[in-house]
């Protein structure tokens, strides 16, 4: 039987734009944008791995809100699955403190203004179609 890993990348939307995170490493994938999030860990839900990277790679106090339907395969063994959340109130804003060296949040009509990673391209597609059948504000 092959491993599987899931990787949760995370939603956040917030007044009606979606954050993209520029990673900083490794080195191929620096540069690139994507959903912050990552590796979920042995018995950990993965709605607690998002609010867990969101803490760690941001330093925000976030609740996922909700799992938009499917699953992105990434480079083997990984595959990634997506949740939005939101940030909850007195949160900090997001600062990219781990993983990242930059952050823009995005309107859906500039969501490709970014060169976001091969393998989330579909993910963030779908994300917003998601976000647009199910989220307000
Ligand atoms: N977090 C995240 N990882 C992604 C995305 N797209 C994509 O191909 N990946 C890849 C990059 C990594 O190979 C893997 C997740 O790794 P990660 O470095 O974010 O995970 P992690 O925070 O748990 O890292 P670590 O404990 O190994 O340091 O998935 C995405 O949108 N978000």
């Amino acid at each position: 039987m092959s491993e599987r890993i899931v990787v949760v990348g995370a939603a956040l939307w917030h007044g009606g734009r979606l954050l993209a995170a520029r990673r900083s490493a490794p080195a191929e994938l620096a540069g690139r944008w994507e959903l912050p999030g990552g590796k979920v860990e042995p018995d950990e839900a993965p709605d607690a791995a998002v609010v867990r990277e969101l803490r760690e790679e941001l330093g925000v106090d976030a609740e996922a809100t909700g799992r938009v339907p499917g699953e992105w395969p990434l480079r083997t063994p990984y595959v990634m699955q997506v949740w939005t959340a939101r940030l909850r109130p007195g949160s900090a804003p997001p600062r990219p403190l781990q993983d990242h060296d930059e952050l823009c949040w995005l309107t859906p009509g500039r969501i490709w203004d970014v060169d976001w990673l091969d393998h989330d391209v579909p993910a963030v597609r779908d994300t917003l179609a998601h976000l647009g059948a199910h989220e307000t504000g």
